[in-house]
């Protein structure tokens, strides 16, 4: 089969010590929107710039309908690769071939104009990728029910908060009629509802035989959709694999691959960074020796501690169980919305009762957000295991359907 994307040797060269222009997308964009309003040309770096190169030597293809994940390190060129995979920028080297049409979301509201309103955006949107009225006209309906901001509808995209924003801009990239979707921290705003329906819409799009490319700090939502990922460091590419493989490596061997408790006693070699580091991690059956064997009757804690470097940091910390199969057994998180919190050292635990869990192996993944920002995401941070008790088993020693095994208030009588 034809790649959707091939990409061969790309390479980008900023120049530094200067005006590089704009520096975000939001900038960029209407910079040359700007320029392409008054027919301004932007005047080339003079004498004195530095080089840089953002990107060297990039090549991959990507199949029809593959999810890729793209993971890196802050300023590892992850945005400059989606930037040039959109054609919002020129590569200095190199060559992109596409086959199908791109629907680009980039960073938040990229492609949309401010004063038009969120209507007039989605009908520009589509012009850009070179669709009729009546296309756009035929998806307008359900854009605007995916995206929640149907009573602003004809207010100015300028007023919209950066959560209804980026609603409306998803929404519109994922619903136009786009063969390569180019996602780029959709996850970073919005809430935790909506950040489920981009994710089931992106595996969506995918069952469709489309293409994504998407780009998160959240490891374990790049788990969850994408088959392969490809990892970029410091503007080439590290890693191109199976996801679970490629982001063992980029997160560390250290930090994954399990283990029943963990700890991390020296701090810079502690998972984390300039905003937090995690310290320990532990499954253990409550009320027990630490270290015994947990079984299926026995409530069990899940907890991890970790510095907070972040002044008046909204921490939000989560954990997701996994079973031997990769299925998702619960997501879980604090009850309590996240209020400002100062610098020091917290914990997060929460207390799995008995009776509810299967007998098996399980993983379990962390991951702390501040107000949407992902700070830390380890996907298969411990592993542990469930035991078998043969209670209430009457005879019968087979093993027990199911991904849970809950202990139910159960009747049995006679009537007649
Ligand atoms: N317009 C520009 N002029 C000069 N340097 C730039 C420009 N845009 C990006 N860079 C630099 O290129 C490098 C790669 O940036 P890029 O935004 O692609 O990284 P990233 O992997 O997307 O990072 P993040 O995860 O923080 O979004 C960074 O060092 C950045 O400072």
């Amino acid at each position: 089969m034809l790649p959707a994307i091939e990409a061969r040797d790309i390479a980008k060269r900023y120049r530094l010590g200067h005006n590089a222009g704009a520096s975000t997308m939001a900038e960029l964009l209407s910079a040359t929107a700007g320029a392409m309003l008054s027919g301004k040309r932007r005047k080339a770096p003079g004498n004195g710039a530095q080089d840089f190169w953002a990107l060297n030597g990039v090549s991959f293809e990507i199949a029809p309908g593959e999810v890729v994940g793209l993971v890196g390190e802050n300023g590892a060129g992850k945005s400059t690769l989606l930037k040039i995979l959109s054609r919002i920028t020129p590569p200095t080297h190199g060559s992109v071939n596409y086959r199908g049409r791109i629907g680009s979301l980039l960073e938040v509201g990229t492609g949309f104009h401010p004063e038009l309103s969120g209507r007039d955006n989605v009908y520009l949107s589509g012009a850009i990728l070179g669709m009729h009225r009546a296309d756009v006209k035929r998806h307008f309906d359900e854009i605007i029910d995916f995206s929640g901001v149907e009573a602003f509808i004809d207010t100015p995209v300028k007023r919209y908060s950066s959560g209804m924003y980026m609603r409306l801009a998803f929404a519109v990239a994922a619903h136009l009629d786009t063969d390569i979707l180019l996602v780029d921290e959709v996850l970073a705003v919005g809430d935790y509802k909506f950040q489920q329906k981009c994710l089931n819409r992106m595996d969506s799009i995918a069952h469709d035989g489309r293409t994504v490319i998407f780009i998160s700090h959240s490891l374990i939502a790049i788990q969850a959709i994408c088959r392969r990922a490809i990892w970029l460091d410091r503007g080439t590419i590290a890693a191109d694999g199976p996801t679970a493989s490629v982001i063992a490596r980029y997160a560390g061997t250290e930090h994954t691959g399990g283990g029943i408790a963990r700890d991390w006693p020296d701090m810079d070699k502690a998972p984390g960074n300039a905003a937090i580091r995690l310290r320990n991690a532990r499954v253990e059956a409550v009320g027990a020796e630490p270290g015994a064997p947990i079984d299926v009757r026995q409530s069990f804690a899940m907890s991890f501690e970790y510095d907070n470097l972040r002044e008046g940091a909204h921490l939000n910390a989560g954990l997701v169980v996994t079973n031997e199969d990769g299925v998702v057994i619960f997501d879980a998180g604090p009850n309590e919305e996240p209020i400002a919190t100062a610098i020091g050292r917290r914990r997060e635990r929460c207390v799995v009762p008995g009776d509810l869990m299967n007998d098996g192996t399980y993983r379990v993944s962390v991951e702390v957000r501040d107000r949407g920002e992902v700070l830390l995401s380890i996907p298969d941070l411990l592993t542990f295991e469930i035991l078998d008790n043969p209670y209430g088993r009457f005879g019968w020693y087979g093993k027990w359907e199911g991904a849970v095994r809950p202990r139910l208030d159960w009747t049995s009588e006679k009537l007649t």
